[in-house]
This record gives structure tokens, sequence and C-alpha cells, in this order.
């Protein structure tokens, strides 16, 4: 069991199986052998006992006749006239009587003999000391009945024969012989040397015969048949066959069987060895097939040739790995060629190019603005189109370009075999042209642009991760260049994208460690200078390079979404900072904090700002958030919805950098707005440049006549301020009255006042 345990632990399936089988085989074979031992042992115990039956009635037979041939003698010898007369006759008795004595013992194993008158007074015996009979009741029973008596002496082991000696019918005297049991049995009992007997009266051994202590029988006691001599004597016979006879036929069968089971046993390893092969080849073949096959190499399990559930398991295999493979290099959105095998592709494109001499081209397509309309359409929107777009380039590409999605909104094309420039340049356009058309999705038209950059092989890049990264360099400048058009590599873009990437990956750990500072720019009423708002700008407390403005990082940020996460920060930190200053006492107006359009499209933002006010414990009565024209243009119906949500938990608005937005009036009047911010490029050119002058004119006007307040940013001299006043703007917010101010120097600076 121990090894059938260790062999199951063994882990080659193989073993297992020829293990279990031949131990299967064995135990059949072993439960066969103990039955058939067991019924051929009943058979021979019951045939064992009827033979030691048949041979105890046959030796009780011959005992029984020899005992009633010796009380036949006996009688036989008291009716000789010798005898009678000897009993009258003195002289006689000497003269006939040992001759007709002797006579009679001849052959008998007669022990002694003795001849009693009436009284019991022995008139001849064979031996002296013999017993004096003349008191003993079974002889006066038989003289007095005139019968024959015989017995064995209890604690003894003689056979007592008294017969009467008759005259005319008068019982005269007796004889009385007396065998030794012992004898009589061995003269009667030969040929019987192969069984023991064993003859009991009274519980006491009176013979033995073959009996040995060393050997093992199969015995058995038996009692004699009503009315033989011997159950009158009160003899009881035991017999037993040496168990080694009894036995012998067994162990022969047991040998036998032992042999056979040998052979079967061998024979069954055989062909449990082929059984298992049978069943376990398949499997280990399915074993090797998967241990051989990975994603590069092609392996198919399946045709196992089983036609069993292996063989489905096998299908199955091949199934889940075509898949996992196709997962592995298929984006699951679009079902174009992932990263992983567009780098393939390249490779393959690297390889024969350097065969044909030809070259190719790697296009980055970046969607503008994906983020924003995913934020305001939802993800399945953003979804369709991604899928869109993929379809879209796919068919105007030849049959041996292809594009692949990299993630996001990023798509990448691999051009082959191009023989000049103007091969890429007829596809860009073709490209080009699909962004110029509305999309429609879900019963919308809208559009999409794009921003396309190119490297080329070898030219641009020799490895395909070299070519990848240089085209999203030229990808990012096209981005640069004002979005909506394409660029082909060139040198100097590689060190830009790269300070690009450093540059993001700092704004992140900057977030997670709260690294952005909140300073504040008050904005003062120009007649009395008196304070009477601040507004929150960010500054980056960068551990290595300081501080840093924010427009070296916002518009990085607003790119990638981080700026969601930053405003939030900066929400928090003005609104405390502020609702502090109140606490102190202090005089700080309304808190003006820029907003960016993306941080409005997030569904939890209401929910944040009014948790954030709720923590800060101030009053929307002192909020204002500010949202660029620029950012509001871009879908003004969405920007109108999303700001009346501002509006609806009490929080003013204002219009940042007015002016440059190309916002028209019946939108403007249509926002949820409380104030304009005049764009500080026309305020501060505004006594310079007739064009300035007359914007910030016109601006100041649109605020009066749609009753909105007005704000002059960027106010750096007396005569801006003057001009200001002069055509109706009281408020400005400038370095000629305070410049944007950390939390310490504005605390000293509003207590000072
Ligand atoms: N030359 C000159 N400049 C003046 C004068 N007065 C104010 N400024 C600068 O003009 C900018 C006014 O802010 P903005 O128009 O909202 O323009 C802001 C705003 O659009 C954005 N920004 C700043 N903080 C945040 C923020 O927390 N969240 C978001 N989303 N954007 C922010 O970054 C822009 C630049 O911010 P800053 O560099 O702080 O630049 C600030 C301020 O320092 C002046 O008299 N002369």
């Amino acid at each position: 069991m121990d090894f059938i345990l260790r062999s199951l632990a063994f882990k080659s399936i193989k073993v297992r199986v020829v293990v279990l089988i031949s131990a299967l085989i064995a135990f059949a074979l072993f439960s066969i052998t103990l039955l058939v031992l067991f019924i051929v042992n009943s058979h021979m115990s019951a045939q064992m006992d009827a033979l030691l039956k048949t041979r105890a009635h046959s030796v009780y037979g011959k005992l029984d006749q020899r005992i009633g041939y010796l009380i036949d003698n006996t009688v036989l010898l008291t009716k000789n006239e010798l005898i009678v007369n000897s009993l009258i006759d003195k002289n006689g008795r000497k003269a006939y009587l040992p001759p007709l004595v002797d006579n009679f013992m001849e052959g008998k194993d007669v022990l002694y003999l003795n001849i009693v008158d009436f009284d019991g007074r022995a008139i001849f015996q064979t031996q002296k000391n013999i017993p004096l009979y003349n008191q003993s009741p079974r002889l006066r029973a038989a003289l007095a009945l005139g019968k024959v008596s015989y017995y064995i002496e209890k604690g003894d082991d003689k056979l007592v024969i008294i017969a009467p000696i008759e005259y005319y019918n008068t019982t005269q005297g007796a004889a009385i012989v007396v065998f030794k049991m012992g004898h009589v049995a061995q003269r009667a009992l030969t040929n019987n040397d192969d069984i023991y007997i064993k003859l009991f009266h009274d519980n006491i051994n009176i013979f033995s015969s073959n009996f040995y202590k060393d050997i093992t029988y199969h015995s058995s006691l038996h009692t004699v048949e009503n009315g033989s001599y011997l159950e009158q004597l009160n003899v009881i016979l035991e017999i037993g066959l040496p168990k080694k006879i009894y036995m012998a036929p067994l162990q022969d069968i047991f040998l036998k069987l032992l042999l056979l089971g040998v052979v079967f046993i061998s024979i069954g390893m055989i062909l449990s060895n082929m059984l298992a092969n049978g069943i376990t080849d398949p499997i280990l073949t399915l074993f090797h097939r998967v241990k051989n096959s990975d994603n590069k190499s092609e392996v198919l399990c399946s045709p196992l040739g089983t036609n069993d559930e292996l063989e489905e398991l096998a299908k199955a295999f091949d199934e889940r790995s075509i898949l996992l493979q196709h997962q592995a290099q298929y984006d699951a959105l679009t079902d174009l060629p992932n990263r992983l095998l567009f780098l393939d592709r390249l490779q393959q494109s690297i390889k024969n190019t350097l065969r044909s001499k030809e070259k190719f081209a790697v296009l980055f397509i970046d969607l503008d603005h994906f983020k924003e309309i995913n934020d305001s359409f939802g993800h399945d929107f953003g979804d369709k189109l991604l899928i869109i777009v993929g379809e879209y380039i796919e068919s105007v590409l030849r049959g041996n370009d292809s594009v692949a999605r990299m993630g996001g909104d990023e798509f990448t094309v691999l051009l082959n075999e191009l023989h000049s420039e103007n091969d890429i340049i007829q596809i860009l356009q073709k490209i080009m042209e699909l962004f110029r058309k509305p999309f429609i999705i879900a019963h919308r038209q809208f559009y999409v642009t794009c921003s396309i950059g190119i490297a080329m092989y070898p030219l641009h890049g020799k490895t395909p991760e070299e070519l990848l990264k240089n085209a999203d360099a030229a990808m990012y400048k096209a981005k640069d260049r004002g979005r909506n058009t394409y660029q082909f590599y060139t040198n100097d873009m590689t060190e830009k994208a790269y300070e690009r990437i450093t540059l993001e990956t700092q704004l992140r750990e900057a977030i997670v460690n709260r690294e952005f500072e909140v300073y504040f720019q008050p904005q003062v009423n120009i007649n009395d200078n008196k304070i009477i708002g601040m507004e929150a700008l960010v500054r980056w407390n960068h551990p290595q390079t300081g501080l840093v403005p924010p427009g070296k990082f916002i518009p990085l940020a607003e790119d990638t979404g981080l700026i969601v996460e930053i405003d939030r920060q900066v929400m928090q930190d003005a609104m405390k900072q502020f609702q502090k200053w109140i606490d102190l006492g202090l005089d700080v107006g309304v808190l003006s904090i820029n907003l960016s359009m993306i941080q409005l499209n997030h569904e939890d933002f209401i929910e944040f700002v009014k948790t954030t006010i709720k923590n800060a414990k101030i009053s929307t009565d002192n909020l204002m958030f500010e949202v660029t024209e620029t950012q509001v243009m871009k879908n003004p119906k969405q920007a109108i919805f999303m700001l009346q949500q501002l509006k609806d938990i009490g929080i003013r608005l204002a219009i940042d950098d007015f002016g440059t937005g190309h916002s028209s009036l019946s939108y403007i009047k249509r926002l949820p707005i409380d104030k304009l911010k005049i764009d500080q490029s026309f305020v501060m050119d505004a006594l310079v440049d007739k064009d300035d002058r007359e914007l910030t004119r016109a601006i100041i006007s649109i605020a009066n006549s749609l009753n909105l307040e007005v704000i002059a940013e960027g106010v750096e001299t007396k005569e801006q301020a003057e001009f200001l006043v002069k055509n109706g703007c009281v408020e400005a917010q400038g370095y000629f009255y305070y410049k944007p101010l950390d939390v310490l120097t504005l605390t000293k600076e509003l207590t000072k006042s």
C-alpha cells in the first residue's frame, strides 16, 4: 500500500496508471485466491469429517465384533462339561482344566482367567493374586440372575467378562475372564496406520494407537450406535487424521493458484502497461504539445486522433490559445493589431526592406481633444468613435499597409513599399480628408480632427521602438503647431518629447506629494484701492527646480487630464486659506478660482465642490469660479449646462481672458455668468494700440449692457487704471496693485493695511 501511495505521489501519470491497474489486478487475484482457498478448505473439511465418520464406524464395528467374540467364547467355555464337572470334581479339576483353559486363552489376549463357585470362591485361577470376587456385586448379580455380565472397571483399562456356569438350569459358579482392553483393541484394529485412534472410558484414555504429540491432526470424537457392546461398556472413540495429509491437496491448490497468480500478475503488468500506454499516450502527447506551444510558436494541440473528451480538450485548448494569442496581439475594442503586433510587423518590414531596399513609414495618429469628447459624451460614445476612426483609417490604406491601436486615442499606421515621400503625402491627405467629414454617432453629428507624426525608415530610426518613439514626437509637434495637421520627424523633436514625458512623470509625482502651493493675487477697486477679492493661482513647488509657474505645466496637465486633480487640490487649499483670513476678521472679499472645463465634465464634480465648501466652512457668497472664454466656446451648449449647476449651488461665475475666445453675443447672454474678465493683453496695450483700446471699451460696454460686472487684469500702470475708470471699469487686478503673493506675505500685507 505504501508503495502504491508513493507511486501515486510520483509525478508521471503513466506510472500512476500502471501501478493502479496492476494493483487492481493483484487485488482481484488475491481476493479470488482467498475465496477459492476458503471454498476448498470448507469442502475438504466436510469431506474429512465424512471420512473420519466412516472410519470411526468401521473401527467401532471391528472392536464390537471382537468384544462380542470374546463374550461368546467365554459363554461357550462355561457350557463345557469339564468346566461344570470341575466345580464338583476336585481331582478332575487339576487334570482337565489347565489344557482346556490354555486352549481357550490362545489368541485371545486373556490377562487372567478365574473360575469361581457359587459363593465366589476361586476353584481355578490362571495366576496368583487374582482379586477375590466373592464380594463383587457384579459377580453376585451375575450368579443370582444367571446372566452374562461384562464391564470395564472404573479407572481401569481391563475388560471383565463374567459368564455363569449352569448345571441343570442352576447356576453353580462363574467363569471370570479379564482382558487388557489395549490388547483387545490392538488385535481388532489392524490396517489403520494412516489415522490415530484413542479409546476413552470414563474420560480415561484406555487405548491409543498411532498418536504422536508433534503431529497436528484433524480429529473428532464419536460415540457408538445403540445396543452395541462398546455403548454398554461406555467406551468413546477419538479418531484423527494428520493435518499434513488433510492439507496436502489444499497446499497443492494453493501452489497452483500462486503460480497462476504470478502468471496473471505478469500478464496483468504487461496488459496494464499496454492499457496505460493507450490511456496516457494521448495525454502525454497533449502535455508535450501544450508545453511546446507558447505565444510565438504556432503548435496546435489537436488533432490527437482519440476522438473522445481528450480530443475535445485539445480542440478547446487550441481555441483558447488562438483566442489568447489574438487577445495578446489585438486591441479588444477595435480588434486592430495592438502595440505588440505592430512592433512585430515593423520588425518584419525592417527585414523585408533590408532585402528590397525600399522604404517604409510609421504614422502616429492622435485624435485632437479626444479627452474632452470622452468626458463630455461618455466613454461609450468615445469607444464608438475610436472603432469608427480605426475602420475609416483602415479603409484608405493599401493592402500591405496596416493600422494598429496603441491605446487611448492613439493609432499607428505602417506604410510599406514606399518609393518616394509623395506616396506618403497621398495617404496622409486621404487620412486628413476622413476627418474633414463629420462623424455621426448616436444621431449626433460632430467633427473630430487628428494630429499625425511621421517617421521614415531608415532615415528616422533603425529599430521599431525608435521609429515609434520618433513618430510620436513628430505627432506632438503637429499638436504644438495647432493640431489638425501632420508633421515629419526632425532630429530636434526627440529632446522635446523626452522633456514632455519627464514633465508628465514629475507632475504625477507632484500630485501624489501635494507639491502645489496656492498664491493669491488681490483684486481692487480702482477708485479707493480697496481689496474686493483675490484670485487663487497655482504654483508648483518643484523639489529640484523651485517654483514653477502655471504656464509651464497647465497645458500639459490639461492635455493629460491631470489638471482635474491639480484643480481639486488648489480648490481645497485656497478655500481653507481664504476662510482663515475671513475668520481673522480680514476684509478679503471674494475668492476667484480657475477651473478647467475638463473638470466640469466629471460626474462627481458638483458633489466634490459641495464637500470642499462644507469642509472649508466657507460661504458660497465668498466664491467665484473662472472659466476661460476659449474653453467655454469649444462647446458652449455643454458649458451653459454645466455652469448652471454651479450657479444652482450659489457660486458666482466669471469668464476669464475675455476677448480672446471669439464668443458670440447670443451665447454670452445665455451663459449663467456674473462677470467678464478683460484679457490682460488688451489692457496692457490699450494705451498704445487703438484696436486693443477699442476692444477694451467694447468689452466694458457689453458687460454694462448685459448687466455683468467687469474686471480688467494685467493692470501695470496708473495710466491704464485711469483709462479703465474713465471707460466705466472700476475693478482691476495687476502688478500695479499686487503681484500674486504667497500666503505668509499676503497675510502680513493684509494685517498691515
Ligand atoms: N504680466 C503680468 N501678468 C499679470 C499681471 N497681473 C496678473 N498677471 C498674471 O496673469 C495671470 C492671470 O491669471 P489667468 O488669466 O487666470 O491665467 C492663469 C490661469 O489660466 C492658469 N492658472 C493659474 N492657476 C490655475 C489654477 O489653479 N487652475 C487652472 N485651471 N488654471 C490656472 O494659468 C494662467 C497663468 O497664471 P499665472 O502665471 O499665475 O499668471 C496670472 C498672473 O500672475 C500683470 O500686471 N502683468
